[in-house]
């Protein structure tokens, strides 16, 4: 499916954000790993959600599910015996669950997605787990992957953090369950680091202990510990509400987002400041931001891994700002959905856009008179590229399509619903 998205000068109106993406991959992971009944209030909706519930429940966790909540009956440390899991095309439950992997025989995780899981790389976390005694059978670090696990007790372990935080989590999750301690030191450097707050925040509600150093560079972890059952509640996600308010930034606008903490660990919600240092006026209280657009937006210099999942909402807002934009130390990006430099800054130019790549930086050359528009989008199996894409749309002289733009609903399936609920003129075609 693809959408046109037709230049749109004034959006208005109030919506809830989404349920974080990332809270909910682990609320649903310590959930299966406990041993008693678990709730989940306000869980995501999404391929990716919906990817890491299918999973667990293969992996033996019972899930009943209304509006509002999942219940889950889980695993403990004794997953079922699985021959194939399928994640589809989300990164993080295949790191998480490749760790978990290490608890059961043999598990072969599966390619559903060539042209953009299937290249993505795993080999620091296949590293880390082989020091722990477990079998990796892979293709040059890629999918599909099998797992020989169950002798793994703990021990010390190093672990690459310079390509993404999503091994160390991986291992944060599993060390806890095994029979003895487990030591992990960080390798290289720690890219996506606050995410890593995410994790220690999640494992601490379902009262695990771990003694983390303050730079987060290196773990003890008691072994033997069981993860409680817990209710837990989801947060708004920042990462998708940021393409919502960088298209309120860009355009005349009036528009509330319900449901984003302020005291947050999402490293995402950078976004309220980067729109600030950025002159947009907006507000932020009692959970609600407020951004009344008039459409002018300042050049900004920002470090783009304190926010990773929001980058390409910020550069979006950046096109349209009056002089150049420089965000920096983004060079993980480079490792996700797609190339997010290359591939994202290559459909920014067909739309019109003046940006540069470096190769950890990605400058824009603001162009507040807009851009042309009228092209065909490549979509490149990336949600935050449709998403990034669509906001440039709204300010193009000319509409964008964006081809594929299904993809959105890896996170952030009501994306387009929320965006025509502000007064966006975008339409799906088949
Ligand atoms: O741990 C997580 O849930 C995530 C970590 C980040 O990845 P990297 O650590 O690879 O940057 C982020 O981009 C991703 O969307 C989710
Ligand atoms: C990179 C992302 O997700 P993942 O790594 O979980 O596929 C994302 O949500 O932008």
């Amino acid at each position: 499916m693809d959408v046109i998205v037709r230049p749109t000068p004034t959006l208005q109106g109030e919506i809830g954000a989404l349920s974080s993406k990332n809270y909910t991959t682990r609320y649903l992971l310590v959930a299966a790993l406990s041993e008693g009944v678990s709730t989940i209030y306000h869980p995501a909706h999404s391929e990716d959600s919906d990817a890491i519930r299918r999973c667990i429940a293969d992996l033996g966790a019972v899930l009943t599910e209304d509006e509002e909540k999942i219940v889950i009956q889980g695993f403990g440390r004794h997953p079922r015996h699985v021959k194939e899991l399928n994640v589809g095309n989300a990164g993080a439950v295949l790191r998480f669950l490749m760790a978990v992997a290490a608890l059961s025989p043999e598990v072969t995780f599966v390619n559903t997605y060539p042209d953009s899981l299937g290249k993505r790389p795993h080999d620091d976390l296949i590293t880390a787990l082989g020091q722990l005694g477990v079998e990796v059978e892979h293709r040059e670090g890629k999918l599909p992957i099998t797992i020989r696990g169950g002798s793994a007790v703990g021990g010390r372990i190093t672990v690459s953090g310079a390509v993404s935080s999503q091994y160390l989590s991986a291992l944060l999750f599993l060390t806890p369950l095994l029979a003895e301690d487990s030591e992990i030191i960080v390798l290289d450097d720690l890219k996506s680091k606050v995410v890593v707050g995410q994790t220690l925040e999640v494992l601490e509600q379902a009262g695990i202990v771990v003694h983390a150093a303050e730079d987060y560079m290196s773990f003890k972890v008691p072994g033997g510990q069981a993860y409680a059952a817990k209710n837990y509640t989801v947060q708004g996600d920042y990462p998708g509400s940021a393409a919502v308010l960088a298209a309120a930034a860009v355009t005349q606008s009036d528009v509330s987002i319900h449901r984003l903490a302020e005291h947050s660990k999402q490293g995402e919600r950078a976004i309220i400041d980067v729109l600030r240092m950025m002159e947009v006026p907006l507000t932020h209280e009692n959970g609600t931001v407020h951004v009344q657009g008039n459409g002018k937006l300042k050049a900004v210099e920002f470090d783009g891994d304190n926010a990773t999942d929001a980058v390409l909402a910020m550069v979006a807002a950046a096109v349209f700002a009056e002089g150049t934009s420089r965000f920096y130390n983004v060079e993980n990006l480079r490792y996700k959905e797609c190339d997010r430099i290359t591939d994202y800054l290559a459909e920014l130019t067909r739309a019109g856009a003046k940006v540069e790549e470096r190769r950890d930086e990605i400058i824009v050359h603001g162009m507040p008179e807009g851009v042309e528009g009228g092209v065909t989008i490549n979509a490149h199996y990336d949600h935050r590229v449709i998403m990034a894409l669509t906001v440039v749309g709204l300010r193009a002289r000319q509409p964008l399509l964006i081809k594929d733009a299904h993809h959105v609903a890896k996170s952030y399936p009501q994306y387009f619903d929320h965006l025509r609920a502000l007064g966006a003129d975008v339409e799906w075609v088949q």
